[in-house]
């Protein structure tokens, strides 16, 4: 493969395993409808969705050994450049209650392996490889057990150093510690946090759309250049110092919705690396993950689907408060 246009990392992949159910009854004997089991994990997503949006991809991350098998074929069968390091053990699997038809998604996300600080080393030293002006560098999803929390902030610092466009998709602490600490010209290019992430990493109390608004300005004067708070079927708000608009999908998919911010973050990038203004960057990011939705089970989303979805997406003009 040539150099790829965006590489993701991802610290804490998973192996998804779906179980389907007729309703969520905690503290009871439950059957199951079916269950499937998928690679997963943030990063990995994107590089899936990315893959499908025409992004030539490279995925980086840590992957255990004895169950890296359903990685590697995802990887093959999509185009995406396999960069992950293998560490003796298994990638967790996280459990996803599908129920009620599809309408209610319980995640119950395990901590995964335990690494130390060499293994952070040897992610730099391989995106170091990778790292070029312009590339897309995607830093996605939670930190295993065992890495300090500002590991993130690190690789942040390094790819924005190297003059990388940084999307950071996180929360907690991680994600507190990329932000508050970043100098002007350290800040990540895009974050993609949802109203309750944003603000226990803000501190800041985000109860309306002012102080959403407020938060996401605070951020852009500080060096961000592309706020997008998703706020579940309400849509997503895009901000960037040009201004904000909401997004909405005409209608919402049923279906597991794992994932789909994952395409959501997918069409941000790519997006970025086709130029396109903030009203195409929300209608092509929006209509990333409902084509993912419409997939579900595929994981996978089609560019032309993407374009054609692109066109419905409803964008309601936001005044900075
Ligand atoms: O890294 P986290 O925050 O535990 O999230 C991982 C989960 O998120 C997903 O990537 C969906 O966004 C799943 O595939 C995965 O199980």
């Amino acid at each position: 493969m040539n150099a790829p246009q965006a590489i993701t990392v991802t610290l804490n992949p998973a192996i998804d395993q779906l179980v389907t159910l007729d309703a969520l009854l905690p503290g009871q004997v439950q059957r199951a409808l079916g269950s499937v089991q998928a690679p997963g994990g943030k990063g990995i997503n994107v590089a899936a969705a990315l893959a499908g949006l025409g992004v030539s991809t490279a995925a980086l991350g840590v992957l255990g050994r004895d169950n890296a098998g359903m990685f590697e074929a995802l990887f093959a069968q999509r185009g995406i450049a396999d960069a992950c390091l293998r560490v003796p053990g298994q990638t967790r699997t996280n459990i996803k209650l599908v129920a009620d038809g599809g309408r209610q998604t319980t995640d119950i996300n395990l901590p995964g392996l335990m690494l130390a600080e060499a293994h952070l080393d040897a992610v730099m030293s391989t995106l170091a490889r990778y790292l070029r002006p312009g590339l897309a560098v995607v830093l996605s999803g939670s930190l295993p057990a065992g890495l300090p929390a500002d590991s993130w902030a690190r690789l942040q610092a390094q790819a924005v150093a190297a003059g990388a466009d940084v999307l950071l998709d996180t929360s907690e602490a991680p994600l507190a510690a990329a932000l508050a600490t970043a100098p002007h010209a350290a800040m990540p290019w895009a974050i993609k946090p949802n109203r309750e992430e944003l603000q226990a990493a803000t501190g800041l109390r985000l109860d309306g759309r002012d102080a959403l608004l407020a938060a996401a300005r605070r951020l852009l004067d500080r060096g961000l250049g592309l706020a997008v708070v998703s706020m579940g079927e309400e849509g997503a708000l895009f901000a960037t110092t040009q201004g904000a608009v909401i997004a909405r999908p005409p209608q919402w998919a049923r279906g597991s919705s794992v994932g789909a911010g994952d395409a959501m973050v997918a069409g941000m990038v790519a997006a970025r690396l086709r130029g396109l203004d903030l009203a195409d960057t929300a209608r092509l990011s929006t209509a990333s993950a409902l084509a993912w939705l419409q997939a579900v089970p595929a994981r996978e989303v089609d560019a032309n689907r993407v374009q054609a979805l692109a066109a419905s997406v409803l964008l309601e003009p936001c005044q900075w408060p």
